[in-house]
């Protein structure tokens, strides 16, 4: 019988909440990888896909302080491959430490992942992904004045860089990435959204951008043929109302009702909505398929179909 196979995606919070020291990050991984090694023994191949939008935006920052003729800054896309390497170096020793501890005999392992995009989206004149650090509204205002950069306010959380973000067309290591996790291997890829690049007659260019890793791990899920798509964030539930007097939590919910939900504005742009869109995007086509947007304490549960959101295109199961 066919495994169960599943892409993982994971927020902001399991790598850094705010102290972007390397001692900071690398201890916030540890405790992502305790939660994620508990599916991880469940009989399930299982590949992660994270974010990088604060380190990616430091990494660029770090790049520009230190230029010079003999040292020149990094371009985006090159920043982006440095993020993967870093965050998925610290993940697969965070994992790799809980697995022998607990004598789990997988190999985990980091794969530079580029994706394609398509030159002419729309995203490259519309800049909308927040990287690197917050800023003060005048902060922001300067750094536009002095710099090309744009900035925006980001989810009533402050003001910070943006930069597009296209939309993932294809992956080009998917097989690989399939077959390493048929061999029984846990694999870390499409880190930050994967590495955009543009494909033409002459090869592949890198491009300054970076894709959202929630329609990037959807994109994976797809590609690899995976039954299940897990988004973990900071919430355990997705709702209806959100930090309202009157908001609903969802425990099973349909494609169509979503849908509605979309349409009502009850999913904040540049947070919650990609999420539900990358989760719609996935089941929609395919009954078989379900996707489930929880937190990582909760994970477990989830899977168990004790907690979380749970997506499907039909009327799926209610929590036991
Ligand atoms: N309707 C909603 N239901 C649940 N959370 C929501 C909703 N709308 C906005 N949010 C916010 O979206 C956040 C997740 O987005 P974000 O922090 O950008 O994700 P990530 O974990 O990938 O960094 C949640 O922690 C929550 O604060
Ligand atoms: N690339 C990306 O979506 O990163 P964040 O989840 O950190 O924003």
């Amino acid at each position: 019988m066919e495994r169960r196979k599943m892409v993982v995606a994971l927020g902001g919070n399991a790598i850094q909440s705010g102290d972007a020291t390397v001692k900071a990050q690398q201890e916030a991984l540890e405790q992502t990888a305790e939660q994620l090694v508990k599916i991880i023994q469940s009989d399930v191949d299982v590949i992660i896909v994270h974010g990088n939008g604060p380190q990616v935006g430091n990494i660029l920052l770090q790049q520009k302080a230190a230029e010079s003729e003999e040292t020149p800054a990094m371009p985006l896309d090159t920043c982006g491959a440095m993020s993967q390497g870093m965050i998925g170096y610290w993940m697969g020793n965070a994992i790799a430490k809980v697995l022998r501890k607990q004598s789990i005999t997988k190999d985990v392992v980091t794969i530079v992942t580029r994706m394609v995009v398509d030159e002419n989206d729309g995203a490259f004149n519309n800049p909308t992904k927040p990287i690197g650090p917050f800023y003060t509204e005048d902060e922001a205002r300067r750094l536009m004045k002095e710099t090309k950069a744009v900035f925006k306010e980001d989810a009533g959380r402050g003001w910070r860089r943006v930069v597009p973000s296209p939309a993932p067309v294809s992956i080009l290591e998917y097989k690989v990435i399939d077959s390493l996790v048929k061999d029984g291997n846990i694999v870390i890829a499409v880190g930050g959204g994967g590495i955009p690049v543009i494909q033409s007659k002459e090869g592949l260019t890198g491009t300054e951008a970076v894709i959202d890793k929630d329609f990037a791990a959807q994109k994976l899920a797809e590609l690899v043929n995976a039954d299940t798509l897990v988004i973990l964030t900071a919430v355990d539930y997705v709702y209806v109302n959100f930090n309202k007097p009157n908001q609903k939590r969802l425990e099973s919910v349909t494609v169509d009702e979503l849908e509605q939900y979309i349409k009502e504005q009850h999913f904040a742009e540049g947070s919650m909505l990609p999420k539900i869109e990358a989760a719609i995007h996935f089941v929609k086509p395919n009954s078989a398929r379900k996707a489930i947007i929880t937190s990582l304490e909760k994970v477990y549960e989830a899977l168990e179909g004790k907690a979380g959101t749970l997506i499907s295109k039909e009327e799926g199961p209610v929590h036991k």
